[in-house]
């Protein structure tokens, strides 16, 4: 088995529980060219089981009960038909993190709640870049925590990225704007911030990001260039709420959902593109650096339609 089957095998695994649940409630639809309102109810009530939210479920509804289905409308017929109105709803907002700052360093600050795999995601990320030949660093932002700044450490140590960290309980801007001037004295291409994710105290994080915000503009108007919202896809509706907090809180750019190996509830993904139309850069299946993978909204599509 090729790297890539199995990588697609992991995400198949997990967003094939999405496409069960969606199987179990589709099997009783069958017959006819068009799919008559009790079924179009009961195709909806699936989509939104699956997480993917009432918007993306009423247009996909509408979508289905325009179709005519020349062949009948079986369970085959109508999966093919989700999937299309899936993979036309992710791929306008299909788009990989480039690196396109000018001057470097691009500064990209991740954010999300602990545990939704911030720090994975940073060391994934860090790997990508290097293997497209683009030097990183990493900036030890969230400072609120040692096991934070640890564990950040372990990884730049081995993937051989360099880190600028502060000490615990430091001030996150400063660590920020150390990692800045040396990412520019460096010529670094990417610089990764890690930021803090404490959530339970809204107004004390506003606060603090701001003032990361606002340390990176003084260095560079354009800082930061990216703000990466970082998603566990097994929080299903809850990830919705979060990208709703972030947004207002720090003006989220674009999105990684990660966790998508192991979960039914990757029809979110739907769901956030639908509702907020934010870049989905990348997707997390695995906890191994090789484990981030460019977002493919036809694969995730046909996986979530139980079609792939
Ligand atoms: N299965 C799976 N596990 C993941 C993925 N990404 C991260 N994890 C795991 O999720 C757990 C949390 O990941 P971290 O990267 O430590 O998360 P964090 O958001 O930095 O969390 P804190 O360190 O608590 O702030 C770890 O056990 C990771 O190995 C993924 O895509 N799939």
């Amino acid at each position: 088995m090729n790297e890539d089957a199995s990588w697609s095998d992991r995400l198949l695994g997990g967003l094939r529980r999405t496409s069960e649940r969606l199987g179990e409630n589709l099997s009783g639809i069958v017959s006819a060219t068009r799919l008559t309102e009790a079924q179009l109810d009961e195709l909806e009530d699936a989509l939104i089981l699956s997480d993917l939210g009432p918007r993306a479920a009423a247009r996909i509804r509408e979508r289905l009960a325009n179709e005519r289905f020349e062949r009948g409308a079986d369970e085959r017929a109508i999966k093919e038909a989700v999937a299309a109105e899936i993979a036309a709803i992710l791929r306008p907002v299909a788009r990989p993190l480039d690196i396109v700052a000018f001057p470097r360093p691009q500064v990209i600050l991740v954010i999300g709640v602990n545990g939704s795999g911030k720090t994975t995601t940073i060391a994934k990320l860090g790997h990508l870049f290097q293997e497209q030949d683009y030097s990183v660093m990493f900036a030890a932002g969230d400072t609120f925590r040692a096991a934070a700044i640890g564990q950040l450490g372990i990884w730049a140590d081995r993937i051989g990225v360099p880190i600028v960290k502060g000490p615990e309980g430091g001030d996150p801007a400063s660590v920020v704007f150390d990692a800045v001037k040396r990412a520019t004295d460096e010529g670094i291409d990417a610089l990764i911030v890690d930021t803090a994710g404490r959530l339970h105290n809204r107004r004390e994080l506003m606060d603090e990001l701001a003032k990361v915000r606002r340390v990176l503009g003084r260095l560079n108007p354009e800082a930061p260039h990216d703000v990466v919202l970082v998603l566990d896809a097994t929080n299903g509706q809850n990830a919705l709420q979060q990208i709703e907090i972030f947004r207002q809180v720090a003006g989220v750019t674009g999105l990684i959902m990660t966790k998508l190996d192991g979960t039914a509830r990757g029809g979110v993904l739907v769901a956030a593109a639908e509702q907020y139309g934010l870049p989905i850069h990348a997707i997390g299946v695995g906890e191994k650096m090789d484990d981030l993978r460019p977002f493919d909204p036809d694969l995730v599509a046909r996986v979530i339609a139980g079609v792939a």
